[in-house]
């Protein structure tokens, strides 16, 4: 596949060096997969007052074979048939008001632009016969407008509710008396683990005026490298630290149960984590450029990630058909919502 046509099929991923290790990216040929580390899984919790918060029983959860509750004699029956796959769609936030003037943005919390809402929307539009049974976003706005207004447009029309975790009292006044109210909605919780990269000293510096001021490599090098931190900031590497160990403590256990999961987070917090799920080496991740608004997904089966690529394609038969368990819940949401 010739890198242009690679690029137009991911769109976001630069795919140099890349191909070998993760497969092609039109969706036909099955990727290469990642193992789980199950040691991890079981490890102590970093976050143990916040994981039982957080417990989610597995009976709410869509399995992609048979996912969706449709209406009999006037109420909700339950379709679940254990599915052994499960869907992880990755997100990056829409176009922000400093991605627009080119600043350096980090752990700044900057909210969208119009054009970054429009993005949100259209992603949501390229997801909507996706399942998602659970959403985590970062704790800034600009990945929670992203994950809400992406949901807007899902044909399953579940309300995404985040789940107030900043003290037990804000746990316990946002809770849900209803087992019919609860099944119609998707928890969405925050996590500063999924925060944009510290930038530093670089937050809020023009990303042109720096490279002017400290040369074009150096600034690439701060960008994109793997262990090179930017001036007080933190590398790809430290921010993969706190990110890939948040995604196998807190999510992977969540694809374990049976749950579709879409993470809405930033550049550098989602290349990290896509260099842990597609084995990308550290000269690899260089080049994975990810693009604002555009959704990817990835199947969780057998303990293994595979890339689905990004459902982005000209037909949403091209994406959709990649498994059949995909097929399937679209053809299940057709028959309910038609
Ligand atoms: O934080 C930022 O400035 C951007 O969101 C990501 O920056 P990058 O393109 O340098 O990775």
């Amino acid at each position: 596949m010739t890198s242009m046509a690679c690029h137009h099929a991911l769109i976001s991923i630069q795919t140099q060096g890349l191909q070998n290790k993760v497969g092609s990216f039109s969706g036909k040929i099955v990727s290469k997969g990642s193992m789980i580390d199950m040691g991890l899984l079981s490890r102590a919790n970093c976050y143990p007052v916040r994981r039982n918060l957080f417990k989610v029983h597995a009976s709410s959860s869509s399995p992609v074979a048979n996912p969706i509750q449709m209406p009999s004699n006037g109420e909700s029956k339950d379709f679940r048939k254990k599915s052994d796959e499960t869907a992880l769609v990755l997100i990056r936030h829409g176009e922000s008001l400093w991605n627009e003037k080119n600043l350096f943005t980090g752990c700044v919390d900057v909210p969208l632009t119009q054009k970054g809402v429009e993005e949100a929307i259209e992603a949501g539009k390229r997801i909507s016969n996706i399942p998602i049974d659970m959403i985590y976003t970062s704790s800034l706005i600009r990945a929670q407008m992203t994950a809400m207004l992406a949901m807007t447009q899902h044909r399953r029309k579940k309300v995404p509710i985040i789940k107030h975790n900043e003290s037990e009292q804000a746990w316990k006044w946002s809770q849900i008396h209803s087992e019919e109210t609860k099944k119609q909605s998707i928890p969405v919780i925050t996590s500063w683990q999924l925060n944009e990269r510290m930038y530093g000293e670089l937050q809020g510096l023009n990303k042109q005026e720096t490279a002017d001021r400290f040369g074009k490599e150096k600034v690439q090098e701060w960008r994109r490298s793997y262990d090179i931190p930017p001036p007080d900031g933190e590398s790809l590497e430290m921010c993969a630290d706190r990110a890939v160990a948040y995604f196998k403590e807190q999510i992977v256990p969540q694809l374990l149960t049976g749950k579709n999961v879409m993470i809405a987070a930033h550049g550098n917090s989602l290349r990290s984590i896509i260099m842990y799920l597609d084995k990308l080496t550290s000269q690899e991740v260089i080049s994975l450029e990810l693009s604002t608004g555009i959704p990817m997904l990835h199947i969780f089966k057998d303990g293994k990630f595979f890339r689905r690529g990004s459902p982005t394609g000209p037909s949403e038969a091209g994406v959709y058909a990649y498994t059949r368990s995909l097929a399937l819940y679209r053809q299940k949401l057709d028959e309910t919502f038609h």
